[in-house]
């Protein structure tokens, strides 16, 4: 019996240690492979910290317990968008973006930082990325398709705030982080030259080129933004704190309006489609934030999206007592009942993009019934009413939130974009904007049409060659939920209060708020 005892023990002992050697060989073969970094989530709890780098989305693991029970583990990948989940980009863009890859490595490629006429320039900012990434691991080797880079945020995020925490607020945070997102800007930055400093930066990269003997993308991130700096500032262009701000909300053309608006000469983008800064990269303080915006003259305004900040309830404190300039801000709303219907069918999407990456179409089966019966289920309550405190619900509760900002802002200070009008006429929305922020007369009615095949308004006259159209947020691969009569007239009612509060408070009229 005692020696029985004691084997078992030993027995789980060994099955114990050779749990631990094989996490531990796991994490080693895979820590090899640094492209495909992701966090993995398991429901259970583990004894040994896990880090895996996987390429798969959802991997099983099958670990006995100390009383030798197998335990089957699932573990699924959690890639955080920080800032881009929103633009997916469609299989038309995706195709382009291949055929440029190519391009590149067959030699075709005109000028290294410069944009051909002909080129997209989102694209070839992405190309420069990809370029970039593949240098570091296999030596130009065709990349197919470029996924966005998946990012361990946990790890990361706790290293960036820490390294946030010794910055110099004197010198610039690009120069003194090694934050690897910052390769990736540097392509958008390239991207997007203005005319100006086109010419100049080319100069200066060759000249950095010839001194290092080096490729200026093979660089650290840190060179290279030293010289992208400094060419920027020889021209007379800097990185302030945002003069406006785009603060949602989520699903109501705020995409739409962070493509048209920016063609103004006087606005520049930030760096990248959406910064987060305050919902959820705050920790990283004030310096990483004026990081992420774009490059401007002083005649110009800087202007920042975030969809997200809308709905944050810290948000407006967070910008009233952090900003030492007074933003303005745009807030774009929809008819509450279709921004959430098209919310639904995004966070879909995102799921199933997140599970089954490849595998799109498996899911054109879905019928719009089916994904109404699934939104159905999440929205109404055990007892036949909304959930006001589901998030899909709560997000088109606007005057909820527009009661928040109003604590610290004036009304004046917040210009309200309905998306029916933008979609009616997008000009007139474009002109409300150049005068809410003082801006010299810039938008024509010729420069908008209906592009029928993009199914949505694209621009004639826009600075970008081949790129007339706003991305698209939501690849549409699931159909739009169809939601049954009694569940409709449910969120009407829901809703009618809220809206008509909402307008009200704005003094604007909504056809959705009656
Ligand atoms: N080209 C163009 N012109 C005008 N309006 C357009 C355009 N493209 C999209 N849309 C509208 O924008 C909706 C998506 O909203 P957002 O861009 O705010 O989505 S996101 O929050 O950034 O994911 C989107 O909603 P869905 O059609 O439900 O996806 C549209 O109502």
């Amino acid at each position: 019996m005692v020696r029985l005892g004691s084997s078992k023990k030993t027995i789980a002992a060994l099955l114990c240690i050779s749990t631990v050697c094989v996490i531990l060989i796991l994490n080693s073969q895979l820590n090899a492979s640094p492209r495909r970094r992701a966090r993995y989530e398991t429901r259970h709890t583990l004894s040994v910290p896990l880090t895996l780098n996987l390429s798969k989305n959802v991997t099983i693991l099958r670990l006995p317990d100390a009383n030798n029970r197998i335990h089957r583990y699932k573990l699924e990948r959690i890639d955080e968008a920080e800032e881009d989940e929103d633009y997916w980009g469609d299989e038309e863009e995706e195709e382009k973006e291949k055929k440029m890859m190519n391009a590149r490595e067959s030699g075709e490629e005109k000028e290294p930082f410069m944009m051909a006429a002909d080129e997209e320039e989102e694209d070839f900012g992405d190309r420069l990325n990809a370029g970039q990434m593949s240098n570091q691991t296999v030596e130009r080797q065709p990349q197919p398709h470029i996924e966005p880079p998946t990012k361990s945020i946990g790890m990361q995020l706790r290293q960036q705030v820490i390294q946030a925490r010794n910055i110099t607020k004197e010198k610039n945070y690009l120069l003194q982080v090694s934050d690897p997102r910052y390769s990736r800007m540097i392509g958008k930055v390239l991207s997007k030259l203005p005319n100006d400093v086109r010419k100049d930066m080319t100069l200066n990269i060759r000249m950095v080129e010839a001194r290092s003997r080096m490729d200026f993308l093979k660089l650290p991130a840190n060179k290279q933004w030293e010289v992208i700096l400094q060419v920027f500032a020889s021209n007379g262009y800097e990185q302030r704190f945002p003069d406006v701000i785009n603060i949602g909300v989520k699903k109501s053309g705020t995409n739409a309006l962070g493509f048209f608006f920016p063609q103004h000469p006087q606005i520049v983008h930030s760096i990248g489609n959406e910064v987060h800064y305050f919902d959820w990269m705050y920790e990283k303080g004030l310096a990483y934030y004026k990081s992420r915006m774009g490059f401007a003259k002083s005649t110009q305004l800087i202007f920042e999206k975030t969809p997200r900040y809308f709905v944050t309830a810290s948000a407006p404190k967070r910008i009233l007592a952090d900003l030492p300039t007074k933003p303005k801000f745009i807030l774009c709303v929809r008819d509450p009942i279709s921004r959430l219907i098209s919310d639904f069918r995004h966070e879909s999407e995102l799921k199933l993009r997140r599970e089954f990456k490849s595998n799109r179409l498996k899911y054109a089966s879905r019928t719009g019934q089916f994904e109404g019966e699934r939104l159905r289920q999440e929205i109404i309550g055990r007892f036949g009413h909304v959930n006001g405190s589901n998030e899909l619900v709560d997000t088109s509760v606007y005057v909820k939130h527009y009661k928040n900002w109003l604590q610290y802002f004036p009304p004046e200070s917040i210009m309200v974009v309905d998306q029916d009008k933008m979609e009616k006429d997008v000009y007139a929305q474009m002109k409300r904007l150049e005068e809410f922020l003082g801006l010299r007369p810039f938008f024509k009615p010729s420069m908008f049409y209906f592009d029928t095949a993009k199914n949505g308004i694209c621009m004639r006259e826009g600075h970008l060659p081949n790129r007339n159209c706003p991305a698209k947020s939501t690849p549409s691969v699931l159909p739009k939920a169809i939601i049954d009569p009694q569940t409709m007239a449910k969120l009407k009612e829901f809703y009618r209060p809220f809206n008509q509060e909402f307008s009200q408070l704005t003094g604007m009229s909504f056809s959705w708020a009656i």
